[in-house]
């Protein structure tokens, strides 16, 4: 690997190597038409159709990698990005990092939860306890802009188990279904932080040619999200309904309206962004629209 102070002309993108967010980050960076080759310990991509290259890591070495100049940009989610920014800052480290893309996958939240057989009155009731996460800074920032003193406990892992075993009072930690938490008789009381997936890099442009390779990588995977979300509506109504139909067409582009040969009828089309709710269909449908159709876009060229 080029250590990081000798000129780079090639953009290196580290993303995780397993666990949640890895796959979907390499399905993105290949839906942006990158192809690479693996090297033989699978731990580095080296890009073949762009000068893009990938290395794999553990999720919490990805701020670092980006902030110590080993790698240009990762794909991280936002709760790992400030943890490390605040403990970077805190120890008076520079290198600081921006999302450069949110991506609206990998949704998660930091939220305090405390034993369910427990009322919830408010932060001030966190006075004095000791509260296990394994995001100490992002959580101390928390308190301290709640006005309340308490003591967080770092636990790497298994962090909802540690009421139970006597080693802190209450959690802060990841949830997205809550099932975890319910698991260990704890409920969720408050949200520190909300997290997706995002793309991390530097709060600065890129050198030696690298910020017009990430432009370009940037442009393309803003069109892949874009595509990911597009819809294409499909519908069929009469002339006299067009109206109420088309005032609750979803978001997106401008619908085409074609006449329907010999019958009193327009067909509608329509991009939209996200998928379409079956309660919007049938909205629709009570409108006056009828073969309603959803479909995917494969492709798109404005
Ligand atoms: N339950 C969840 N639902 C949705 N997203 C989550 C959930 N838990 C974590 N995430 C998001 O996915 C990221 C990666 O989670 P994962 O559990 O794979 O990390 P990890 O165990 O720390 O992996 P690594 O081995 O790379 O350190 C988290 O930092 C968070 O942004
Ligand atoms: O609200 P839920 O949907 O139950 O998800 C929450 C759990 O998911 C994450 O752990 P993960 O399952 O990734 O295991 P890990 O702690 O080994 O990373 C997180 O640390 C919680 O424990
Ligand atoms: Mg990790």
């Amino acid at each position: 690997m080029t250590p990081p102070s000798q000129p780079r002309e090639r953009l290196r993108v580290a993303i995780q190597k397993s666990g949640r967010l890895g796959d979907p980050a390499r399905e993105l960076l290949a839906s942006c038409g990158l192809t690479w080759r693996e090297s033989r310990d699978r731990l580095f991509l080296y890009g073949e159709s762009l000068p893009v290259d990938v290395l794999l890591v553990r999720d919490d070495d990805i701020p670092a990698l980006i902030a110590d100049g080993v790698c240009d940009l990762g794909i991280v989610g936002r709760n790992v990005l400030v943890e490390h920014g605040l403990e970077r800052a805190a120890t008076g480290r520079d290198g600081r990092l921006t999302e450069w893309r949110r991506l609206g996958w990998g949704a998660c939240r930091l939220d305090v939860a405390i034993p369910d057989d427990q009322e919830w009155t408010g932060p001030e009731q966190l006075a004095g306890l000791r509260i296990a996460t394994s995001y100490p800074r992002t959580l101390a920032r928390w308190l301290e802009e709640q006005g309340v003193d308490a003591q967080p406990v770092l636990l790497n892992g298994s962090v909802e188990i540690a009421p139970r075993l006597g080693q802190a009072d209450v959690v802060a930690d990841l949830v997205s279904s809550g099932g975890t938490l319910r698991a260990n008789q704890l409920e969720p009381v408050t949200t520190i932080l909300e997290s997706e997936a995002v793309v991390a890099g530097p709060d600065h442009a890129l050198d030696d040619g690298r910020q017009e390779i990430a432009d370009l990588l940037l442009r393309r995977l803003d069109g892949a999200v874009r595509l990911k979300e597009a819809r294409l509506l499909m519908l069929r109504t009469g002339r006299s309904e067009l109206g109420a139909v088309l005032a609750l067409m979803p978001a997106g582009h401008e619908p085409t309206v074609m006449q329907v040969d010999g019958r009193e009828e327009v067909s509608v089309q329509a991009l939209v962004h996200g998928s379409v709710s079956w309660s919007r269909l049938e909205e629709l449908k009570r409108a006056g629209a009828h073969n309603l159709m959803v479909l995917p876009v494969e492709g798109m060229l404005a």
